[in-house]
């Protein structure tokens, strides 16, 4: 559903951010992307939705070209692309119903978005999100007053209210005490498989990725030189991916138990 062919992009200064990036993905399929810092893995997973313009290459999305919209078919396309970030993006002063509303923008008229006048039905549905996240009593809070990991489900329910296609995770856990990282990851998977969407994960932490993830895609320099399934991580694939270390000693067996 998601196929991105020949995906370029060169900044003004500096080498090619993504130099030729090809990735298929199916509907239902989670990937987590990981490669070393300044690898392109957020230019890619930006490039997607246009928050980044690719310099040349084609983001086909259900068949749709999205690197080829005007500005109004790219917002139209958007209703299919959820974003969640490192940094939750949330507007601060306003409650968790809010941000989770917003979400749905995009899909009111401008009168309804200017007095915040959500249907009934989108109500209801962040409920029912707000919910599933573990945020049900979290209605009107407002999102200043949140730890990382409600404010984190906050911008998940909020992304799902768009019942998007596909979702954009941009190192959704990087600023997560670890415990709180896997609860969000997992989260993540249990909520895209249930919805069956797509989800690409840009994460730095390995570890997560082979947990939480059936597919990993290694992008070093711009360039994807690794695509398999997850179980198959070895040493090699991760000099391949990040370069010379002593691998061995930097992977003690996991403690499991939280
Ligand atoms: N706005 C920008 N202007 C110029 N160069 C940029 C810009 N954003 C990123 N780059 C460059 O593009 C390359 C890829 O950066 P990108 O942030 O996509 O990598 P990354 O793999 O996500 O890194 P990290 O893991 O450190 O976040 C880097 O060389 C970076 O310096």
């Amino acid at each position: 559903m998601l196929e991105i062919i020949d995906l370029v992009k060169k900044y003004d200064s500096g080498p090619l951010a993504l130099d030729g990036v090809n990735l298929k993905i199916e509907a239902g399929d989670i990937i987590a992307l990981i490669g070393p810092s300044g690898a392109g893995k957020s230019t890619l997973v930006r490039c997607i939705n246009r928050l980044v313009e690719p310099t040349s290459g084609k983001i086909m999305l259900n068949g749709v070209d999205i690197s080829s919209l005007n500005k109004k078919e790219l917002r139209e396309a958007r209703k299919n692309i959820g974003m969640i970030f490192q940094e939750y993006a949330l507007v601060e002063r306003l409650s968790v119903m809010e941000n989770v509303l917003s979400g749905r923008l995009a899909s009111v008229s401008f009168w309804q978005s200017l007095r915040r006048n959500f249907p009934q039905k989108y109500i209801s549905e962040a409920l029912s999100l707000l919910d599933r996240v573990g945020l049900g009593d979290y209605v009107d809070t407002r999102a200043d007053q949140l730890s990382g990991g409600q404010r984190q489900r906050v911008g998940i329910a909020r992304a799902l209210l768009q019942k998007p296609d596909l979702l954009l995770l941009d190192e959704p856990t990087a600023s997560l005490d670890p415990k709180t990282a896997r609860q969000i990851m997992r989260l993540v998977v249990d909520l895209v498989q249930e919805k069956n969407i797509s989800a690409i994960i840009n994460i730095h932490e390995v570890k997560l990725a082979e947990l939480f993830t059936k597919r990993i895609v290694g992008l070093r320099e711009g360039r994807i030189v690794y695509d398999e399934e997850a179980a198959k991580l070895d040493t090699d694939a991760l000099t391949l991916i990040y370069g010379e270390e002593d691998w061995e000693s930097e992977r003690p067996a996991e403690d499991e138990s939280e």
